[in-house]
């Protein structure tokens, strides 16, 4: 299971969070890694956690002021980016473009998605993987495998009937290894968290019993 943990802007302190990702990555079979801010991606880099930008823009070198470059991200360290998230919302051309910029860095990709049907176009784009993620239940702790796990199967239905060869993820209210198990149950290789790490009192204890019954 991926556990990807969006650190969005929280006030948290994003090397410690991402030096415990990596001690806890090591400890388990789960994958684990980290979306800071761009500003923090090099350093987070640097840990040797794996590292994930959370937006990058459809643009190639040249005059963008104010966008993230494909390139630029990969060069501060990361591996692969969250694309259209709930909090990012993009255009389809957009979502387009800027897997097109992904995959020219070498970035692996995730478009996140609100629905089942927003899913199913999401993964005939060709991401590596999709994220869906209704956004009333985000930040809440009210985890989507419980309130609302028909969500979660139907998107990885539409993923399959897209086709490509995608990966579904889940996210939204995921705060417990028993939502992460949940998520797995229902057909999810994957979780995309942010609020139950990044907002912890003790980010390493809640990242060790996110991943303790995998
Ligand atoms: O990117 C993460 C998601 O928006 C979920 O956020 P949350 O775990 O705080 O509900």
């Amino acid at each position: 299971m991926l556990v990807l943990i969006n650190l969005k802007t929280y006030p948290c302190d994003p090397i410690a969070v991402a030096t415990a990702a990596r001690e806890v990555d090591e400890t388990t079979t789960a994958r684990i890694a980290v979306a800071p801010q761009a500003a923090h991606l090099e350093r987070v880099a640097e840990t040797g956690v794996e590292t994930w930008a959370q937006h990058v823009d459809p643009i190639e070198h040249g005059s963008n002021t104010g966008h993230a470059l494909a390139e630029t991200v990969s060069e501060a360290g990361a591996v692969g980016t969250l694309l259209n998230h709930s909090e990012r919302r993009l255009r389809l051309a957009d979502i387009d473009g800027s897997l097109e910029a992904a995959r020219r860095a070498d970035l692996e990709t995730i478009v996140c998605a609100n629905n089942p049907a927003q899913i199913g176009a999401a993964a005939a784009l060709g991401p590596d993987a999709v994220a869906v993620e209704p956004p009333k239940l985000i930040g809440t702790g009210t985890p989507v495998s419980q309130a609302d796990p028909d969500v979660v199967e139907d998107a990885v239905d539409a993923a399959a009937a897209a086709g490509e060869d995608v990966s579904v993820l889940c996210g939204a209210g995921i705060s417990t290894g028993e939502d992460v198990v949940a998520a797995r149950e229902l057909g999810a290789e994957g979780v995309l968290l942010a609020s139950g790490v990044a907002k912890a009192d003790d980010p390493r204890a809640a990242l060790e019993a996110l991943v303790e019954p995998l």
